[in-house]
């Protein structure tokens, strides 16, 4: 790797400590796919997993070193000559292959995991490092628990690495202890300290146990690491890692930070959505960059800002990230500019609308609902054209009596001829008995040719849609209702196709 001063490198582990999250274990297959995906966004590293653990793993960044070509492709091991030998087999297939060793830096591992001294560890890490050289140029060691470990016996583990070989340095905080300002200090201390640390670059590996992985992330690299560690959707062991699209999009938001990098912004949206897919990992809401809210506003103050200019309440373009645009949800929340904004854009007429009067109906609605759908807008749009029906048609009253124990009866009150008629009738169903109803009423019956109901959402409060096709004397027209009253939107549907029959 060339040594740009403003280069970062993004070594992506979304197949490696990504993979480590309990339920989200990959085939050899999605991990090609997922490979494949990460070469197209511009990664530089692919750490494609931990060959001695399984036959399966062996196997995957096997497959996955033929399948993916530019990026390096890494495989982990720990300090010992067994999981060396075995990623060095693994990465044969490798373009550029990198094995990523090391061992743990923190007198706690040093004491309570391996029952050692801090002598001994760092002879073992070098050894490692020249042991792994033998097999390939690319060496990066890994100081686990570098964020607890002192600083001076780091400094001379990492001085010692290097002088053995590694080109990259990994100073990780495993347990995503550290304070932005402290991980920061530890990457300055590193870079004044080491003698030779020019000739490695320097990698941030941060897990988000207290939620500092990214800021944490940030602080090293402005103070001289240029390799990020990270996954996509931000998944990892524990609390997860530093979130790939938060690294891209804080380095493209604060240009002037003035650090380059490859990846292409635009398929962010796109991966995490596959990666989501294959880990069945649902990616939460809230999550930045790529949560499903990321580019929603939902409520009214919010709306308003950003119709009148999308940057009041946004400091990323959804493009930038391959989202077509953000979305102004409504809710309860919502106000006037909001809905007026969807009017527009589902084709209404704005003068010729009351706003203030949709508008009370609709908080009405979206008191009792959590968000508003077109279909809710068409429903609450259908009472202000309701009494135009050509024929005069219009529902006044109904009442329906169903379930096991009754037969199916509907009373309805309509407006026929301009003046209210009265009709009871029966039938297999609580919608057949209303539209009987309604045919004794008008004396005729109609064909019902297709009749469709639509469950628009989801949930017992939801607003449903029927359509139907009506037919008469060689004439077919199709009728729409609305309604949280599945039988009042049937009976609206037909009473809408009645009135198109001049
Ligand atoms: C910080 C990280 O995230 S590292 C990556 C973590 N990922 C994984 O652990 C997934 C892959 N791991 C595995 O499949 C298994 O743990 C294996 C195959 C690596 C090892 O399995 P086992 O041999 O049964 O050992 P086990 O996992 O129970 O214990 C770990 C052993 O490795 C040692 N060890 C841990 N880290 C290192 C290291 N960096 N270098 C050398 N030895 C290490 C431990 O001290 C322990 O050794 P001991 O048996 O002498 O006490
Ligand atoms: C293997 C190393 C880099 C690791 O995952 C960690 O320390 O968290």
């Amino acid at each position: 790797m060339l040594h740009d001063p403003n280069r970062i490198y993004i070594f992506d582990t979304t197949l490696r400590d990504g993979e480590q999250v309990p339920g989200c274990q990959l085939s050899t297959v999605e991990k090609i796919e997922i490979g494949k995906a990460l070469e197209n966004l511009g990664v530089d590293v692919i750490e494609a997993g931990f060959p001695i653990s399984s036959p399966g793993d062996f196997q995957s960044v096997v497959e996955l070193s033929k399948a993916v070509r530019e990026p390096v492709i890494c495989a982990l091991t720990r300090a010992n000559k067994g999981d060396i030998d075995c990623a060095a087999e693994a990465l044969k297939f490798a373009k550029r292959p990198r094995i990523h060793t090391g061992i743990g830096a923190s007198d706690n591992h040093i004491k309570y995991k391996f029952n050692s001294t801090r002598e001994a560890i760092l002879q073992r890490a070098v050894e490692a490092v020249k042991y792994a050289k033998s097999f390939v140029e690319d060496i990066e060691f890994y100081a686990e628990d570098a964020g607890r470990a002192d600083n001076e016996f780091l400094a001379k583990m990492v001085e010692a690495v290097i002088a053995a070989g590694a080109t990259v340095v990994n100073i990780p905080d495993t347990n995503g202890y550290c304070l932005p300002e402290q991980y920061g200090e530890k990457i300055r201390f590193l870079k004044e300290n080491v003698k030779n640390i020019d000739q490695a670059i320097i990698s941030v590996h941060c897990h988000n146990d207290l939620g500092l992985a990214t800021a944490n992330s940030i602080a090293g690299i402005q103070n001289g690491a240029r390799q990020v560690e990270c996954t996509i959707n931000g998944i990892g062991e524990r609390a997860g890692n530093t979130a790939l699209e938060e690294i891209v999009m804080i380095l493209k938001t604060h240009h002037s930070l003035n650090f380059t990098h490859k990846v292409n912004s635009k398929h962010l949206y796109e991966l995490s959505g596959m990666v989501s897919r294959m880990m069945r990992m649902p990616v939460q809401p809230n999550k930045a960059i790529v949560g499903k809210n990321a580019f929603a506003h939902s409520s009214g103050i919010h709306q308003d800002g950003v119709l009148k200019h999308r940057e009041t309440y946004e400091i990323i373009n959804p493009e930038d990230v391959g989202i077509d645009q953000s979305e102004i949800i409504l809710t309860a929340r919502s106000g006037r500019h909001a809905l007026n904004h969807h009017l527009e854009r589902l084709g209404y007429t704005i003068e010729r609308i009351d706003l203030d009067q949709v508008y009370e109906r609709f908080l009405t609605l979206a008191d009792g609902k959590k968000e508003i759908k077109d279909d809710d807008i068409l429903f609450l749009m259908g009472h202000e054209t309701e009494n135009n029906y050509k024929n005069g048609l219009a529902i006044k009253g109904l009442k329906v009596v169903c379930g096991d124990q009754v037969s199916p009866t509907a009373t309805i009150i309509l407006n026929y001829k301009g003046k209210d008629n009265e009709a009871t009738a029966t039938g297999n169903g609580p919608v057949d008995a209303t539209i009987k109803a309604i045919e004794k009423i008008i004396g005729k019956s109609f064909n019902i040719k297709e009749f469709n109901i639509h469950a628009i959402h989801s949930g017992s409060d939801d607003v449903s849609k029927v359509d139907m096709r009506v037919t008469d004397e060689g004439k077919s027209y199709v009728g729409y209702g609305f309604s949280t009253d599945i039988v009042r939107a049937s009976a609206n549907a037909y009473l809408d196709a009645l009135n198109k029959f001049v």
